[in-house]
C-alpha cells in the first residue's frame, strides 16, 4: 500500500515552534562599538543632537517605508519630525502628511516609549499606517489580524511569474501564536537584547499577523526590543535604514529561513550581527560629520563671507563624509556661483587669506579644501 508523506515546507511547521535554535555568536566588537556610541552622545551638544536626531530620523522612516517601495517624501518626513519633536530646524516648506505623521509617531513610540507590548499597541501601530483602511488601491483589514480564508503568501514577480517565497501559518491560528509572541516578547528571559530584537523581528514576520504593513512594524518591533536593552541613545541609530541598502540580502536570508524546517536561524542572526555593527558603525561616521559641520559652521560664523562663497561652502559640507571630489577647482567654483574666472579666482584667494580654505596644487591642477 503507497501511504502520501506530507513534506514540510514551513518553518511553523515544526512542532517546537518557536523554539529557535543558534548558536551563541561573538558579540564584543558590537558591545563596542554601542559603547562608542554612548559616549559620543554624552560629549553632544543640543544642538548638533538636534541635527543628528532629524537626520537619522528622516533615514529611518524613509527607509522602512521604502523596503517595499511605499516611498514617502523626504521633505514630508522632515515636516513631521519639525513638528512631534517641536524641533525649529528651519524648513523650506511644511508638508507633513498623515502618512509621514503616522510613521514618524510609530518610530517615536518604539525608541521612547518602553511600555509593555500588546495586542492594543501593535494594533495602534497598523491602523497609524494605513489611515485611510487601504493599502494601495486594496481595502485591507486595518487595526485587527488578518482574518483571510485563504493562504497568507508572500510573493514577488508579476502575476504571470508569480513566486512564492512564504505561506505564514493560518490566520485561525495567529491570536494564540500573537498571544504566545505578546508573552515572549514582555517577559524579562536569560535571551540579550540584541539576540531578542533579531528574534522578534523574525519570530514576528514568521507569524504575519496582519493583512499588509508586517515588514514595517516587525521593524519596528525590533527597534522597540532594543532601545528597551539601552544598550545606546536609540534616536543615534537605524537599524531599518542600514536594512534598506542590504534589502536584497535581507530577503535573501529571510527566504533561506523560512524554509528552515529545522527551526536553525544562524544565518538570520549572522547576518543580523554583522548588519547591526555596520549600522552602529554609519551612525558613529554621520555623527562626526554633523559634529564637523556645526563646529565649522560656528567657525565661520562671524566672517565676512558674499553669498558666492557661501553657496561654494555649503556644497561642500553637503557631501561630507565623503569628499568633495577632487576639492573646489576654480572652474568649478565658476559652475557653483555663475561668477567670471576673475570674481572665482579673488573669492577663493579671500577663502584661503581667512583660513576657511586651504590651497594645493600648481596651475590647472589648483583645488582647494575647508580648513576644519
Ligand atoms: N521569505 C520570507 N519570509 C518571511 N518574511 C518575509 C519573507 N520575505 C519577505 N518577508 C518580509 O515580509 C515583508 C512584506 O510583508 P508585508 O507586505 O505585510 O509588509 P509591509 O510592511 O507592507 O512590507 P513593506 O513596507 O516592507 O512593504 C517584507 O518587508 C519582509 O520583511
Amino acid at each position: 500500500m503507497k501511504t502520501s508523506h506530507y513534506e514540510k515546507k514551513w518553518i511553523w511547521e515544526n512542532k517546537n515552534f518557536p523554539n529557535f535554535i543558534y548558536d551563541k555568536q561573538p558579540l564584543e566588537e558590537l558591545f563596542y562599538k554601542f559603547g562608542n556610541l554612548n559616549m559620543i552622545d554624552s560629549f553632544m551638544n543640543h544642538s548638533n543632537s538636534k541635527e543628528f536626531l532629524s537626520e537619522i530620523l528622516i533615514n529611518e522612516a524613509i527607509s522602512t517605508s521604502a523596503i517595499e517601495g511605499e516611498l514617502l517624501q523626504r521633505s514630508s518626513i522632515r515636516s513631521s519630525i519639525n513638528k512631534l519633536l517641536k524641533l525649529d530646524l528651519e524648513e523650506d516648506s511644511y508638508d507633513s502628511t498623515i502618512q509621514s505623521d503616522a510613521l514618524v509617531q510609530i518610530i517615536l513610540d518604539t525608541k521612547n516609549n518602553d511600555a509593555k507590548l500588546d495586542k492594543k499597541r501593535l494594533c495602534s501601530w497598523h491602523k497609524a499606517l494605513f489611515p485611510t483602511g487601504q493599502s494601495g488601491l486594496k481595502e485591507i483589514i486595518v487595526g485587527e489580524y488578518r482574518k483571510d480564508l485563504e493562504d497568507m503568501q508572500i510573493v514577488s514577480g508579476s502575476w504571470e511569474k508569480e513566486k512564492v517565497h512564504y505561506i505564514a501559518p493560518k490566520a485561525k491560528d495567529i491570536p494564540k501564536l500573537m498571544e504566545d509572541f505578546l508573552k515572549w516578547i514582555n517577559e524579562e528571559n536569560e535571551i540579550n537584547y540584541i539576540y531578542k530584537s533579531m528574534i522578534a523581528h523574525l519570530y514576528f514576520l514568521l507569524i504575519h499577523p496582519f493583512d499588509d504593513g508586517n515588514g514595517r512594524i516587525a521593524r519596528a518591533i525590533c527597534d522597540y526590543v532594543l532601545a528597551k536593552g539601552k544598550l545606546a541613545n536609540a534616536d543615534f541609530y537605524s537599524i531599518s535604514s542600514s536594512i534598506h541598502s542590504k534589502r536584497k540580502e535581507y530577503y535573501q536570508v529571510l527566504d533561506n529561513t523560512c524554509t528552515n524546517t529545522s527551526l536553525d536561524i544562524n544565518e538570520w542572526i549572522r547576518w543580523n550581527i554583522k548588519l547591526y555593527e555596520e549600522s552602529i558603525s554609519s551612525s558613529l561616521e554621520k555623527i562626526n560629520t554633523v559634529k564637523l559641520k556645526t563646529n565649522f559652521y560656528s567657525k565661520i560664523q562671524n566672517k565676512k563671507l558674499n553669498d558666492r562663497q557661501k553657496k561654494a561652502i555649503q556644497k561642500m559640507l553637503a557631501l561630507l563624509p565623503e569628499d568633495f571630489e577632487g576639492g573646489m577647482k576654480v572652474k568649478k567654483y565658476m559652475n557653483i556661483t555663475k561668477a567670471t574666472r576673475v570674481t572665482a579666482n579673488r573669492d577663493l584667494s579671500n577663502l584661503v587669506e581667512q583660513n576657511i580654505m586651504e590651497k594645493h596644487g600648481l596651475a590647472r591642477a589648483t583645488f582647494y579644501t575647508l580648513v576644519f
